[in-house]
């Protein structure tokens, strides 16, 4: 897999318009934390439309050391047989995260309240991805953690044998270190407390007062306080996971910048915590409509219409929304570049923390293919060049990042010249049928150097 294999050199072409039904898999964040709770849960979960990216993969497979029975039961459906609050088991092996962020931090969360100890190891991108700030937090609670220096995996946790609950600010805006001291805050009596001057993804919180938690979420001045009763049963329950708005906007984006397309994406999850990008391409002029608005399992959901939009224009991105489309702005970027005047994006230093240093990539494969772009350490801006201007013709890397790796690939399918990245391999930790699913749209992508 990503980091493991072989790279796989992809290139994407100019191509006539996109025109389709699009199915995007499920959502990425909600299908760990299915796993997560379902093993955390007395009985059994059922889970359907369970994203089978490898990211997701991995967090299955960590369930299992920890003592889940976790089953494959085909087409999306999963079952997990949970061991309580406080019953994971000490793994034997050591615990291979792989590319991804969430799974592990989640994951280390999950564990640091009860008294076992288990080591933790990904790939060369998640290797060098920042732990302090899940394990600050963590050793709040009584739980330790040995890592490489400057708080890396590899890195092993022991886990609190004696936890007390913990009143937290997380000093970032992440969604990954609320859920990690949520997660923790099961293993702890009492109460667990998480304040977020800014709101983030907010699917632990929802899912966790689906499995009978005892939860609340309230606004104040100092922003979102977060209350959650500690070692509450959770119940099984029966998941259904809706489809990823941050994998929807690849094709959503491409149907937007390829002359004539038209594309539909049905039944997109539209928390409104995920949802800002589709917000600012409406604001930027793009020809995209919420088709079907409905309600399905607590999460707002709609079908998507996307068509070929010739007047962009640059905007400045509110970076109150920052938290809302934070994996989605490699792949704004790209539809900036076909946008009349300048797109600025300010308060995002967290996208230099990612998969990869998502400014620095997209900023330098950007400016190969003839986008002139500004940078500084937590801002950037591209100039666009209007829609048919843009040169394209260049080979990206794409660093073990699914998303900088797709986003170069959405930007050949309308660039005046075939753009190409060095490996498209970390596609599948996310989108593992982006490749089948955008050629059937119409676009012409291959692979090979
Ligand atoms: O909680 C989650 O599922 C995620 C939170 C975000 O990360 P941060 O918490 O680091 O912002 C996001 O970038 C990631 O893709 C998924
Ligand atoms: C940042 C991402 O994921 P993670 O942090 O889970 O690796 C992402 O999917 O864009």
């Amino acid at each position: 897999m990503s980091g493991h294999g072989h790279p796989i050199p992809m290139s994407s072409a100019r191509c006539g318009p996109l025109t389709g039904r699009a199915d995007v898999p499920g959502d990425k964040s909600i299908s760990h934390r299915a796993l997560i709770l379902g093993a955390l849960a007395v009985g059994e979960t059922r889970i359907t439309g369970l994203l089978e990216g490898q990211d997701v993969l991995d967090t299955a497979r960590a369930m299992r050391a920890f003592g889940a029975e976790v089953t494959d039961h085909g087409g999306g459906a999963w079952s997990v047989h949970g061991v309580g609050v406080g019953g994971f088991a000490e793994p034997d092996q050591v615990i291979d995260c792989g590319n991804s962020g969430t799974g592990v931090r989640l994951i280390m969360g999950a564990m640091a309240t009860t008294p076992i100890t288990a080591t933790f190891t990904g790939d060369a991108s998640l290797n060098k991805r920042p732990m302090a700030r899940v394990t600050d937090p963590l050793a709040l609670f009584g739980a330790q953690s040995h890592g490489r220096s400057g708080g890396r995996l590899p890195m092993t946790i022991i886990g609190a044998a004696d936890p007390v609950p913990v009143r937290y600010s997380t000093p970032m805006p992440s969604a990954q270190v609320k859920s990690a001291v949520l997660l923790a805050g099961l293993g702890a009596p009492g109460e667990t407390v998480v304040i977020e001057r800014e709101a983030t993804r907010d699917h632990s919180e929802r899912m966790l007062a689906g499995f009978g938690a005892d939860i609340v979420s309230e606004e104040s001045a100092e922003g979102r306080v977060i209350t959650l009763k500690g070692q509450p049963e959770l119940r099984a329950q029966s998941i259904e996971v809706p489809r990823d708005p941050s994998s929807a906007a690849f094709p959503v984006c491409a149907a937007l910048i390829v002359p004539d397309s038209d594309v539909l994406i049905p039944n997109i999850g539209l928390n409104p915590t995920r949802a800002g990008l589709f917000t600012i391409l409406r604001e930027m002029g793009a020809d995209l409509l919420y088709e079907n608005e409905r309600e399905e399992g607590g999460e707002p959901v709609a079908d998507l219409r996307a068509r070929f939009s010739p007047d962009l224009k640059g905007i400045e991105v509110d970076p109150a929304r920052a938290a809302s489309m934070i994996d989605e702005y490699p792949v704004l970027s790209v539809v900036a570049a076909f946008a009349e005047g300048a797109t600025v994006m300010r308060g995002v230093a967290e996208l230099r923390v990612k998969e990869s240093d998502r400014i620095d990539a997209m900023a330098t494969g950007l400016r190969a293919n003839g986008i002139e772009v500004e940078d500084g350490p937590d801002w950037w801006i591209v100039h666009g060049r209007g829609h048919g201007d843009v040169p394209g013709g260049a080979t990206c890397a794409s660093h073990l990042d699914h998303r900088i790796a797709m986003s170069f690939l959405i930007l050949g399918m309308a660039a005046n010249a075939p753009v190409s990245v060095d490996d498209g391999g970390p596609i599948a930790t996310s989108f593992p049928i982006f490749e089948p699913l955008m050629a059937r749209l119409g676009a012409r992508l291959s692979r090979g150097a």
